[in-house]
C-alpha cells in the first residue's frame, strides 16, 4: 500500500480534538476519511465507535482504522474483537513502525490524555507509510487468522 488509502476514524469525548488533528492531517496527505466518531462532549462509549470502524476494516469499506480515546486501551479491546482485525495502542513511532513491519496492524490506536498531539501526528505519518515485511511475519499472522477462522462462538 502506501498510496491514497480509506481510512476510518473514530473517537470517544476523550478524543475529539485530537480527531480533528488527525482527520486534518489524513485529509492534507491525501486519504479518504470517513469519520464515524462522536462530534461532541457528552461521554459516550467506546465500543460504539471502535466496533463501527473495525467492521469497515474488516469487511474491507477501508483499508486502514484509526481509533482515539483517553488511554487508547478500549478501544483497541473492542476493534480486536473484530474478525479480521489487528489493533495496536501505539505510543510512538518506533512502535508504530514495528506494528506495521512486524504484525501488518490494520487499526492504530492512540491515547488522546497521555501523547502531545505532535508526538500522534509523527506516528500516526510513520503507520500509514510503513509497509509489512511478510516473510516469517506472515506465518505468523497466518496463525493468528486460523485461530479466528476455527475458534469463532455464535453469538
Ligand atoms: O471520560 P471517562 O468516562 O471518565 O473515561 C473514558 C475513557 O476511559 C477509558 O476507558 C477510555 O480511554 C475512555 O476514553
Amino acid at each position: 500500500m502506501g498510496g491514497v488509502m480509506k481510512v476510518a476514524v473514530g473517537n470517544d469525548h476523550r478524543g475529539l480534538s485530537v480527531k480533528l488533528r488527525v482527520v486534518g492531517l489524513l485529509t492534507e496527505l491525501g486519504h479518504e476519511v470517513h469519520d464515524l466518531g462522536a462530534t461532541g462532549p457528552t461521554g459516550v462509549d467506546y465500543p460504539d465507535y471502535a466496533i463501527p470502524v473495525a467492521e469497515e476494516v474488516s469487511t474491507g469499506k477501508a483499508d486502514r482504522g484509526v481509533l482515539i480515546c483517553a488511554t487508547g486501551h478500549g478501544m483497541c479491546i473492542a476493534a480486536n474483537k473484530v474478525c479480521g482485525i489487528r489493533a495496536v495502542n501505539c505510543r510512538d513511532v518506533i512502535d508504530a513502525e514495528l506494528s506495521r513491519r512486524h504484525n501488518d496492524s490494520n487499526i492504530v490506536c492512540v491515547a488522546a490524555d497521555l501523547l502531545g498531539e505532535d508526538q500522534i501526528e509523527r506516528m500516526i505519518r510513520a503507520w500509514l507509510v510503513t509497509e509489512f515485511e511478510g516473510g516469517r511475519h506472515t506465518r505468523r499472522r497466518e496463525k493468528v487468522t486460523a485461530y479466528e477462522k476455527t475458534h469463532e462462538r455464535p453469538a
